[in-house]
């Protein structure tokens, strides 16, 4: 069985504040995007266990790969036999686009599938916040407004229908721990969503992504990107997550070309 764990941006991102437990309350819209990996899980013939992979590298064990995690999570609790997992990513890592987190969600909807298991949705959300702040989402994957330290989900009705997303990620990679300790919370909560339903041209002036102070003075060429992207016509242009990778949207497609950026592009028109 294959499915395609797809990543996330973040429209706007305050941090509140620094939890006892290390980590912090934040407030962010995280919306899914069509740039994907692919994950395939299938019940092993031999009885023994393998992980391979392909496209992006990913440097970790791979009982580190989060999609193993998860895997195995799911086995221990419902005494699972041995599978063969193939992960291809597509999704840069470091990036602030969740892709580690969508493929460990991804891979409990799925041993989910195919073992035929009967879990009530809490439940693997539970499992899922056990993973990752960011993997709950995508268990829905609908665009949501996150709280707490990003598992607390409230389903959003955007529509960025019809506009153009253009995402650069620089060959930078930005670790999210680190973006973390870099930053000091704003304590300042996102908008009400009503407001911004009704006035897309706002977002600019609106939204804030509280990562991008510190993260740009650590690595301008993050603040570069951003503002060539808004020098094309962007109403709204943000890094995402805690970065490397910028967005734009737009109303409609300017002339742009993969070789005028370096590092990764993806321009596509959001439905
Ligand atoms: C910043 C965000 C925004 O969507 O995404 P990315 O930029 O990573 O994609 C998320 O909050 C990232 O969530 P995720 O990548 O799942 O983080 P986790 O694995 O749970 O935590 C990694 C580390 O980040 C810090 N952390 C994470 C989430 C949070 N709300 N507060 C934190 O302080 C903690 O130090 C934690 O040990
Ligand atoms: N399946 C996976 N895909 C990407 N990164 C993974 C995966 N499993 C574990 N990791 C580790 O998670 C970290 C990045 O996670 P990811 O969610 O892709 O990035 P981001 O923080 O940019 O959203 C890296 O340190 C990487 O080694």
């Amino acid at each position: 069985m294959i499915v395609f764990p797809n990543a996330k941006i973040n429209l706007g991102l305050r941090i509140l504040r620094k939890r006892t437990d290390g980590f912090h309350d934040i407030e962010t819209i995280m919306i899914p995007i069509g740039l994907s990996d692919a994950l395939e899980i299938v019940p092993s013939a031999d009885g023994e266990f393998a992980f391979t992979s392909s496209g992006i590298a990913i440097q970790c064990d791979p009982e580190e790969n989060l999609c193993v995690k998860a895997f195995r999570m799911m086995q221990r609790k419902y005494g699972l036999p041995e599978v063969k997992i193939h992960l291809h990513k597509a999704i840069p890592a470091g990036a602030g686009l969740g892709g580690g987190s969508s493929d460990a969600a991804f891979a409990l909807k799925l041993t989910r599938r195919l073992f035929s298991i009967k879990v009530c949705g809490n439940e693997l959300l539970e499992m899922a916040a056990a993973l990752g702040s960011d993997c709950p989402f995508f268990i829905e994957n609908i665009t949501s407004v996150a709280s707490g330290r990003g598992e607390a989900l409230q389903p959003f009705p955007l529509s960025l229908k019809g506009y153009h997303l253009l995402l650069v990620k620089p060959d930078i990679n930005v670790s999210t721990p680190w973006a973390y300790k870099s930053i000091t919370p704003s304590g300042i909560p996102l908008p009400a969503p009503d407001q911004l339903q009704e006035n897309p041209d706002a977002w600019d002036a609106m939204l804030v992504n509280d990562f991008e102070p510190a993260v740009m003075k650590s690595y301008p060429e993050i603040k570069e990107v951003r503002d060539r992207i808004r020098g094309l016509g962007a109403f709204y242009t943000a890094m995402s997550g805690s970065g490397s990778a910028v967005f734009g949207l737009f109303k409609s497609a300017p002339f742009v070309r993969k070789e005028d950026f370096s590092g990764m592009f993806v321009w596509q028109e959001l439905r």
